[in-house]
């Protein structure tokens, strides 16, 4: 059981097939494509929220986001009493977002490209801090441009991603995601409906007891 473990976190240690699995038509997951990446881009975010604090955003409805949230890039998202809506500033900071650095950006241009989405060009990245029992309810992704995909990136302890359909009824399957994973959404599968479990407690090498999602978006 501990062979082709690393700690406890299930992420398979040795090399894994990095093809495009089709998940729908428009969604793919390539599995270990960012692995290689991880202890880079890690410290990439480490600078980021450093300059633009993580912070739990409350939504519309008066309730607390349990996920840690920061951005980078032209615009970020941000949710208030207000709504949600992308913002050119931090309103904690009340300066521009960090720049997006051009390891996340050419990862993301990578990643789309080969889940064959040429030419994607993310002006938005939100980044996710979760930490044990911290999860994300279903949701479709409808604040910015819906003619180009999503590209998200998987770091640290491993997730149970939702990922269910444009039909909300249909229902949601299980995909653990590990470090290094990326998951890519367009076409068809565009507004699929997702979200993440809970986070388990676990431990992983690059990250300790959290999980960093990336989510690469096209604002304008
Ligand atoms: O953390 C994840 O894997 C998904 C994040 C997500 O759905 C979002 O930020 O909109
Ligand atoms: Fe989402």
């Amino acid at each position: 059981m501990t062979q082709g473990m690393l700690f406890d976190t299930g992420e398979p240690s040795g090399p894994v097939d990095q093809r495009p699995q089709v998940l729908a038509p428009g969604a793919c997951l390539i599995r270990g494509v960012a692995r290689a990446q991880a202890p880079a881009l890690l410290d990439a975010i480490r600078d980021i929220i450093r300059q633009a604090p993580l912070r739990q955003m409350t939504t519309p409805g008066g309730g607390r986001m349990s996920v840690g949230m920061s951005g980078c890039g032209v615009r970020a998202w941000i949710s208030d009493a207000a709504g949600y809506r992308y913002e050119a500033r931090d309103p904690l900071t009340g300066k521009d977002w960090p720049p997006m650095p051009g390891i996340l950006r050419e990862l993301a241009h990578e990643c789309a490209s080969r889940a064959g989405y040429d030419g994607f060009c993310p002006d938005s990245c939100l980044i996710n801090r979760y930490r044990p029992g911290d999860r994300m309810g279903l949701h479709q992704d409808r604040d910015e441009r819906r003619d180009v995909p999503i590209v998200s990136v998987s770091l640290g302890v491993s997730a149970v991603f939702l990922w269910g359909t444009p039909v909300r009824s249909d229902g949601v399957r299980r995909l653990v995601l590990n470090n290094g994973d990326v998951v890519v959404w367009g076409g068809l599968s565009r507004l699929a409906w997702h979200g993440v479990a809970p986070l388990p407690q676990a431990h992983h090498p690059l990250s300790g007891e959290i999980r960093y999602n990336l989510t690469f978006r096209v604002t304008a």
